[in-house]
Parts: C-alpha cells; structure tokens; sequence
C-alpha cells in the first residue's frame, strides 16, 4: 500500500492519561499529521478515569507534542481533533456513552466507519474491554475494526493463552495488531532489506560463512518507577521473550516469497519453530542471568534498593544466552543475545561474524591474528551498518589493516527517520500487520521463554552480581569463552558518520 493510502480513522485510546500515551503515542500522532498522513480525516477519543474534558485533554496533548519536538506547526488544528470521554473499562454504562461519541465523530469527520481500538493499558484489562466493543456494539460499523495492544502479552504460555482466547471472543487474528516496538525501529526493519536486497550476503548468510552472531541491547537506566511491574516480569520477559527474540527471528529466517505480512511471519514462525528447545537440566548451560548492585563511587543504587522492588529480590535485570537452530541453514551456529539495566552505554546492535578465511598469507604489523569479517548493523543510538575488512596496509606488501566501510543515516536521513510508534500507529492505520506480532510468534517465544523461567524461579541466584554502571556478571563472557568466542565490545563497534 502506498504511503498516501492512509484510510480516515477514529482512533479510541484506552488509557490517554498514562505514560505510553503521553511519551510516545501523542507525538507519533503529530508526526503523522505534519506528514499529511492524517490528511484524509482523523479524530481521537481519549479514555480514562481521570474527570478530565476536552480542553484539558487537548492542553495535555498539546504539551506533549510540544516538549517531544521544536516545531509546532498547526498544533491548535492538530489538537482539536481530540476529545476526551471519563471512563472506567469495567463499567458497561461507560461504553454506550462511547459509542454515541464515536458515532458522532464518524459522520463529522466522514470517517466511513474506521475505528483503531488502542490499548495502553495494565493487560489486565485487554480481555474486558475487547469483550465490551464487541457487545456494546463499538465495532458494530461498516469500516474496519482494528485492536492494537501495548505489551506484554501474558506473563507465561497459559496467561498468553487465556488473553488470546480472551481477545479473540472479539477480534479475528487479522484485526489483532499486537506491538513490539522494536520492529518499528527503521534499522530493525532493515534486516531484511539487508538480507534480501544485497547479492553480497545472502549467499554468505548460513553455517558455512558464519561463525556466529551476537545481538546487544544494553540500557543505561535502571528499572526508575517501574519496579512493582519490573518484579513480575525481569529482563527475561520485558526484553527477551518479545524484543531479542524477534530479532533473532528476522535474522534467522528463510527468505520469504515476497514481503507480504503472511509470507514474512510464515517465515519467522518456521525460524521460532527450529530453535533448539531448553529443558530444566540445559538452561544453565544456555542462559546466564544478572542483577546489579550498588556503585557507591557513582551513587547509584543497587536494584534491591529501588522503589517497589523487593530487598532480597531475585528478579534477573540482565540475561545473555546461546540460541541454536536445528535446521540446515544453522546448525552449528551460535547466536548470543544480550541485555540488561543499567549498562554502560545505551547501545543496540547486531554483530554478524564471518568464519576465518581458510589459510593466511598476509599479517599484521603488530603480530596480532588478522581480524574476522564482521558485518555490524546498528539499530540504536545511532543508526547504520558497518562492514569491517582487512585491506592491504600502504607500502607494505605483506601487511595488512582493518577497515571499516560505514554507512549511517545522518543528517536529513536520521531526521525523517520515523519514530518506531509512528510508524506502527500508521501501519495500523493502514492495515499493514508485517511489524506485529502474530499468535504463533507470541506463544512459540513464550514456550522457549517458560523453561528458563521456571528454572530460575526454583533456583535462587548469587545477586546482585555485577555493579551498576558495568558489563554485567562474568558468567556472560565465560558463556562465549566456552566456544572459543568473546562479546565484540560496542564501543569499539561504533559507526564512522560520514556526511
Ligand atoms: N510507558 C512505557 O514506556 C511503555 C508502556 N508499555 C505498555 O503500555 C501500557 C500502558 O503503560 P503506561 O502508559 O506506562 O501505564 P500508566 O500506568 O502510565 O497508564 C495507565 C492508564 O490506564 C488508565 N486506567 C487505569 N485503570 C483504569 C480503569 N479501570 N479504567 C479506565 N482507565 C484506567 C490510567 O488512567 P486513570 O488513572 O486516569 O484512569 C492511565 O491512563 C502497559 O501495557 C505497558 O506495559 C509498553 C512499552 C513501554
Ligand atoms: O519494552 C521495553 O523496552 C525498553 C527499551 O526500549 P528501547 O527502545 O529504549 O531500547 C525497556 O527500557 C523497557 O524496560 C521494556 O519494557
């Protein structure tokens, strides 16, 4: 579909008052209407308790927008498309209330019946509300009827189940557009342009060429005001289960036959379905997880000492793990994955490692081994791809020197470089469901997850391990030592920007 295809739309949004709605989902909204996405009509009902109208509403979207970016254009027409209605989702009363609103709106902004139910809200309310818009009659219209929802989706296999059932009652799995903001992030959606648009790799992309790969998602911060959530969940269901996963996914994938949303997840569910399966007695030997402690020279507080999470907590705030896949094309092939809280750097980026070259005729000046191809793709700060070569040194016949060729956006690129919820909300609107997350991804990654998170959970672990602001725990680099491998290190991976 091509970018002005955007169809009218009223979006309902469950939970306007909250953070996701604020930090994210206001801007991305703007962006979209400075782009003149919105331009075929739109209007937004925000929901929540809070007794606010449609001027405070608007005033609160408005200072949103405005403290997200430096221009303004058009803001007052912008914000005026926005009406507030209090709500409570467990009140039935609340919903005919809705639907008279929604009504209205469709027929002032013509917008045929195009409604986007979004919910940025506690799950624990996905199920409730998708049941009240179907039996309260809000997706009773002759335009589309599109539910998008905000993570995580169940907090094991069986929770995912019973809200997949749950949605379902309401919503076909073709109207269902669960989020994974990481495959909104543009470098994210790269992989397969990577992968499939370049003579240069795919050719190179299996276990003959590759030695192994390593994903980072590293985070400075720690786990801030959301310790009560971050107690049930941990790095293994916040970041691997959902995020790292569908990287992984991307990069082991088979080619698809073309870049329809089906064939694309075909593909990605066949890729989950040959991961090697862990069990109790394995997952030591595949996953090693972290908590940080304290850095009194930095003053940071160690995780046990933040707000609402438990002092003797044995909640895991980094993970690093070996993925296998049982198919021809990997076999043999690690992939690392990496990630956690209060990290060094904020970092994310994947390092493909090409096997040693056969036999070596040149060297290095300084005896040092000559490096491997690494092809590196920088999915955030900064945005690009880096292919590191070994290259003859200048005047010396023998030698040779590592060099990088870079590509980064930069400048104009980076700057219409849409945000990653921009680009879902619009691919949403357009009833594009590539970058979402399917059922079958969902339960396949929560059936690898479930098996390290049972052994943890019956395991108590020696935290915390490492201290704030460093690497993570030893057990993370002996996981790569044992394989002859080790964890490029991202600062030496940094992307050259060249204007
Ligand atoms: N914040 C973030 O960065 C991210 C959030 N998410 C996910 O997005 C969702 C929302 O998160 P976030 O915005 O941080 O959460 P918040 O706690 O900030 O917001 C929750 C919202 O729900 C509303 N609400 C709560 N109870 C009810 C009720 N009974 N009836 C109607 N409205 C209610 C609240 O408004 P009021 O109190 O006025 O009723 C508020 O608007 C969650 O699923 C979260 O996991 C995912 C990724 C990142
Ligand atoms: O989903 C989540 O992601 C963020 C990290 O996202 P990023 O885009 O900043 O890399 C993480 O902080 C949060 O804990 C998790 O819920």
């Amino acid at each position: 579909m091509k970018q002005s295809e955007t169809p009218s739309a009223l979006t309902i949004l469950f939970g306007a008052t909250g953070d996701l709605a604020k930090r994210k989902l206001y801007p991305s909204l703007y962006r979209l209407y400075r782009k003149g996405h919105l331009e075929s009509g739109f209007a937004v009902i925000g929901t929540a308790r809070r007794p606010w109208d449609n001027d405070v509403f608007r005033e609160h979207v408005k200072k949103s927008v405005m403290e997200s970016t430096s221009v303004h254009d058009k803001i007052d027409d912008f914000v005026s498309h926005f009406y507030y209605l209090p709500h409570d989702v467990s009140d039935s009363e609340s919903y005919a209330a809705l639907r008279t609103l929604s009504n209205e709106l469709d027929e002032q902004y013509s917008l045929n019946g195009n409604r986007l139910f979004y919910l940025a809200m506690a799950p624990e309310f996905f199920g409730t509300i998708a049941d009240h818009l179907k039996s309260d009659g809000l997706t009773d219209t002759n335009g589309f009827g599109r539910l998008v929802i905000e993570k995580p989706f169940g907090h094991d296999l069986p929770s995912a189940k019973e809200l997949n059932a749950q949605i379902r009652r309401s919503f076909d799995e073709k109207d269902i557009y669960r989020i994974d903001h990481y495959l909104g992030k543009e470098m994210v959606q790269n992989i397969e342009a990577i992968r499939f648009a370049n003579a240069l790799f795919e050719p190179l992309w299996n276990n003959r060429y590759i030695s192994n790969i390593q994903i980072t998602s590293s985070e400075t911060l720690g786990v801030e005001e959301r310790g009560g959530y971050y107690e049930t969940s941990g790095a293994l269901k916040d970041m691997v289960q959902n995020h790292m996963l569908q990287m992984v996914s991307l990069l082991a994938m088979e080619p698809p036959i073309s870049l329809q949303d089906e064939e694309i997840r075909r593909e990605k569910v066949r890729a989950f379905r040959s991961m090697r399966p862990l069990t109790p007695e394995t997952v030591s030997d595949y996953f090693v997880r972290g908590q940080y402690g304290p850095n009194e020279e930095e003053a940071l507080p160690g995780y046990r000492e933040e707000t609402n999470v438990n002092p003797e907590s044995n909640t895991e705030t980094y993970v690093a793990g070996k993925i296998m896949f049982d198919n021809f094309r990997w076999a043999g092939v690690p992939f690392y994955i990496r990630t956690g809280k209060r990290m060094p750097l904020k970092s994310t980026k994947i390092v493909v490692q090409f096997k040693d070259i056969p036999m070596n005729l040149y060297y290095r000046p300084d005896d040092k081994e000559m490096e491997p191809n690494l092809l590196v793709i920088h999915i955030q700060p900064e945005e690009g791809i880096t292919l590191h070569l070994n290259a003859k040194r200048a005047g010396h016949q023998l030698q040779t020197t590592p060099v990088k060729l870079s590509y980064a956006n930069s400048g104009v690129d980076i700057m219409n470089t849409p945000e990653a919820y921009e680009k879902l909300i619009h691919d949403a609107m357009r009833g594009d469901s590539t970058n979402f997350t399917h059922w079958d991804e969902v339960s396949l990654s929560w059936s690898f997850v479930d098996v390290i998170a049972e052994a943890w959970r019956n395991e108590k672990a020696p935290f915390p391990n490492y201290p704030a602001n460093t690497k993570g725990p030893k057990a993370s680099d002996e996981l790569l030592e044992q394989d002859g491998f080790f964890w490029w290190p991202m600062n030496m991976l940094d992307v050259d920007i060249c204007n």
